[in-house]
């Protein structure tokens, strides 16, 4: 029979619960508070560099560097916004573009976005790049104007070849009546020793970096968001200095920060719990922490996947510290028994040091006195997690009765 009451409804119960956030949004990466703490000094920086597309000059272009979460985006958005407020107050024309490179990653799809975004219709695909290129700088050269073209996560367009800094970079050659100023944003900082000298020199004529922040300047970061997002008191008093601490730890990252904060408030509400508390950010981390981990083995390719499963197998069988011939040993049994190419030690080698910059596994070289040096490696991932996505690749499977053979020409 149909159950017509309204208040029978799945969500009811849900709903009965109140929510102890005001607003979940202002903890999202999307969210740009119209304050930030501690970065006054970047913020002025590009201030007054930015200042002279006001005067209707063109400002230098910009280099921003800092490690991920360090309010490089949100400091950048910021001053753009403020920009354009003030332009549009003084009447002149100051316009500022944002593309995140990471998204956008092609000289074509760059510029058509550009384009785009003044009302130009170009297809996805089709054009040649040089067509595309000439048609921005017609319409952005139809009034006078001066430009600021963000460039976020601008290494990732340069893996594709640095063309299309190089034609932006130059841009202002061609044009009668507009400006164009770049600013790069980027986590690499190494990025610029593969440009270009002269796209280098033109793209870095200032540069600001971003520090990372103390557990301290987190903690006010958090206090002014926590405000807006949560109602009143339903923080216990540790949540906010837990919270700090552990995105201090990862190398003060006020993303991940913001993220154990939501993610605590999540935690606490799937239990109806109407206060966070400390063990709830202690959840949020190790969960934030699996997730992460689970996304980075879930892409890695299979051969790796193969090489994490070997240090997982020798662990099983009681072995820690294995050494990387040791593992080559059980890779070369596993790749047999699954028909695949067999790399060389070499190459596992390599693939066993990208596992450990991922965070994956923890490699130290130790010297073998006379067999020279080796690396001791141990996992830095939680078993059982691990295996299952590992065995989501259809190639992987689990092996109960497995025993590695380990032979002794190959202990190194
Ligand atoms: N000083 C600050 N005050 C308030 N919120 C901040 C501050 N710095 C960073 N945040 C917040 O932290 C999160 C990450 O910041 P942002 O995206 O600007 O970092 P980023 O340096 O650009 O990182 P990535 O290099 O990974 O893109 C955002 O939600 C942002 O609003």
């Amino acid at each position: 029979m149909k159950n017509d009451d309204p208040l029978d409804n799945l969500f009811d119960k849900l709903l009965e619960n109140e929510s102890i956030f005001k607003s979940k949004e202002v903890l999202r990466p999307s969210y740009t508070p119209e304050f930030l703490p501690h970065r006054d000094r970047q913020i002025n920086s590009l201030a007054t560099i930015l200042v002279s597309a006001l005067r209707g000059d063109t400002p230098s272009n910009i280099l921003i560097y800092g490690k991920t979460g360090t309010g490089k985006t949100a400091a950048t958005r910021h001053v753009g916004f403020e920009l354009e407020k003030k332009s549009e107050n003084l009447n002149t024309f100051c316009s500022v573009l944002y593309i995140n490179c990471e998204i956008i990653d092609t000289q074509y799809r760059l510029v058509a976005n550009l384009a785009r975004q003044f009302g130009e219709d170009i297809p996805m695909t089709g054009w040649p790049t040089d067509q595309v290129f000439t048609k921005f700088k017609e319409t952005i050269d139809s009034k006078q104007q001066v430009l600021i073209i963000i460039l976020d996560e601008v290494d990732k367009l340069i893996k594709k070849g640095d063309d299309v800094l190089y034609n932006l970079s130059r841009i202002n050659e061609d044009l009668k009546n507009s400006k164009v100023s770049i600013i790069g944003v980027s986590n690499d900082l190494k990025f610029t020793e593969f440009l270009d000298p002269r796209v280098k020199s033109s793209l870095g004529e200032e540069e600001i970096v971003f520090p990372p922040y103390d557990a301290e300047q987190i903690s006010d970061i958090l206090h002014q968001r926590a405000e807006m997002a949560y109602k009143e008191g339903v923080l216990d008093d540790m949540v906010i200095p837990l919270c700090s601490a552990f995105a201090a730890q990862e190398h003060g990252d006020a993303r991940r920060a913001l993220d154990l904060l939501r993610v605590s408030g999540e935690l606490a509400e799937r239990e109806s719990k109407q206060v966070v508390e400390e063990r709830h950010v202690r959840n949020a981390q190790e969960k934030i922490e699996n997730d992460r981990i689970v996304e980075v083995v879930r892409t890695l390719p299979t051969q790796s996947k193969l090489a994490l499963y070997s240090v997982i197998l020798l662990r099983k069988n009681g072995y820690v510290n294995v050494t990387t011939g040791e593992v080559y040993n059980v890779y070369r049994q596993l790749s047999q028994n699954i028909d695949m190419d067999i790399l060389t030690q070499r190459r596992v080698t390599d693939l066993i040091s990208e596992l450990d910059m991922l965070g994956i596994l923890n490699a130290v070289v130790v010297s073998k006195g006379r067999y020279g040096r080796t690396k001791e490696i141990d996992l830095s991932v939680p078993v059982e997690s691990t295996l299952e996505v590992l065995f989501e690749d259809y190639k992987l499977k689990p092996l109960e009765n497995f025993k590695p053979v380990i032979t002794s020409q190959t202990h190194l």
